[in-house]
């Protein structure tokens, strides 16, 4: 009898690397955040023919659900019995089948019960249900049709699969192993991929694995090459890819003591995709010139990554001249008498002024002219550090880096300049993949 055992996976902002993440030569800084995704996977009784089914709902959006119905002849078919698609969960399913190899008339059928924390989503007019431990929101849309807020539902989703299927299918799991959790990685960045029909930087399951970390990505050849035309050898070749070391960077990080993230819900409708393209189109048209810029973008990128990993060292190595930094950045002294503070500053000035040069002259929105405007704002506001669009940027959000004491909401309120702002109630987080208590989501349907 399969254990019920539970997972989750946090959401991401790409503070900065954007774009040049795409290449493995460059570094990026990641934030995991308190936004998670879960899975509850159990065993359900089976149907005893020559297939399995996995059952996937995810109750908070209209009670949606996928049912997978595994077989196998010559190779492994994958259908959902009533025609509803989901890219993620049925290229996270099929992957693992390939991986795992399950015999489809001895493996019991499987439920996964998916929740996923309410940052991940506008509220709209959501209800809240909660038990003695958590809350979710319940919404009365299927998931497609309700605004995502960026923070990578697709990619925690892909991993809390993952884990939860290598789990069922082998029988152990452990979600503190370095091992299983490389494992999960290499098959959750495939299905992703697959699922996207691209291959992306991976920073964002990397993230949902790993939690924080300063990323550089794998060879997108890994994926790329894999023969998925060719069923006889995909399987095989698959399980060579995913058992073989990565080559990447996924250093664990965390932010300074004191200093938090805020993100800012600004518009929704920005398409990663098309931003990617453009910025490509025009990179390849500009060059040697663009890589200038990119060499640009990348020194300020590294001297920020430099910058916060100093304030963490000056916070453990002298915590009184730390404080008064703090206290210095919250009460809007002159900042720029700390040169911690002012290389910070410095190096997103330089990455900004570098990726409004690309917006002007690439069209694609990366800090368009009225999300500068609003950074510009905010960097005014009292106790904060800085600000950035995260990711691909576009007009979908913006984050801010400011002391844990600083009440944004409430400098902001009454104020016409944020009123295209909602604050997200989030924070940085270190944790990647973890394992929970099934109890936590009792009742929670
Ligand atoms: N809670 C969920 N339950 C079921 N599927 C989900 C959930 N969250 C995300 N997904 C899947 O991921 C898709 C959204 O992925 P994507 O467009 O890449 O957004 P994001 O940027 O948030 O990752 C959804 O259409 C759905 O297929
Ligand atoms: C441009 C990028 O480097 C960063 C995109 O970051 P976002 O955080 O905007 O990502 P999505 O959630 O996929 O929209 C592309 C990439 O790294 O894949």
């Amino acid at each position: 009898m399969l254990k019920e055992r539970a997972f989750s996976a946090p959401g991401k902002a790409l503070l900065a690397g954007g774009y040049l993440v795409l290449d493995p030569q460059y570094r990026s800084y990641v934030v995991a955040l308190s936004a998670r995704m879960h899975a509850v996977v159990a065993e359900t009784k089976s149907s005893g023919e020559n297939w399995f089914m996995v059952r996937i709902v995810s109750a908070q959006f209209n009670c949606d659900e996928w049912n997978y119905r595994v077989s196998h002849s010559s190779k492994y078919e994958i259908s959902e019995i009533n025609g509803r698609v989901n890219p993620f969960a049925e290229r996270a399913l099929e992957v693992m089948v390939n991986y795992c190899q399950p015999d489809v008339q001895k493996m019991v059928d499987l439920v996964i019960e998916l929740f996923s924390d309410a940052g991940y989503h506008s509220e709209g007019d959501s209800l809240i249900k909660r038990n003695h431990f958590r809350q979710f929101r319940f919404h009365n849309r299927t998931i497609t049709e309700v605004p995502k807020t960026g923070l990578g539902s697709s990619a925690g989703l892909v991993v809390v699969l993952t884990a939860s299927l290598l789990y069922a299918f082998r029988s152990e799991f452990d979600a503190t192993s370095d091992l299983d959790k490389s494992t999960v990685h290499n098959l959750a960045q495939v299905a992703h991929c697959q699922a996207q029909g691209k291959v992306g930087s991976g920073f964002d399951v990397a993230a949902a694995v790993f939690g924080s970390i300063i990323y550089q990505r794998f060879d997108p050849k890994l994926i790329e090459n894999l023969p998925t035309d060719q069923p006889s050898i995909y399987a095989q070749s698959l399980r060579h890819i995913i058992d073989m070391q990565w080559e990447f960077t996924h250093d664990n990080i965390t932010l300074p003591r004191g200093i938090r993230l805020m993100m800012g819900d600004v518009n929704s409708g920005s398409e990663t995709t098309k931003l990617v393209a453009k910025v490509r189109a025009w990179y390849e048209s500009n060059y040697p010139k663009s890589l200038g810029i990119y060499q640009e973008i990348n020194e300020g990128n590294l001297r920020f990554i430099d910058g916060i990993e100093k304030l963490s060292t000056l916070s453990q190595q002298d915590p009184s001249r730390y404080e008064r930094l703090l206290e210095a950045v919250e009460s809007d002294s002159n900042t720029k008498e700390i040169p911690e503070i002012a290389q910070i500053e410095a190096a997103v000035n330089k990455i900004r002024s570098n990726l409004q040069v690309i917006t002007s002259e690439s069209g694609a929105d990366v800090e368009p002219p009225a999300q500068t405007k609003l950074l510009n704002s905010c960097s005014n506001l009292k106790g904060v550090i800085t600000g950035v669009v995260p990711g691909a940027g576009g007009h979908d959000a913006i984050c801010l880096l400011l002391s844990d004491g600083t009440d944004i909401v409430k400098q902001t309120s009454n104020n016409d300049t944020f009123s295209c702002v909602a604050w997200l109630d989030l924070h940085q987080e270190n944790f990647g993949l973890k394992e929970e208590a099934p109890l936590y989501y009792k009742g929670l349907r």
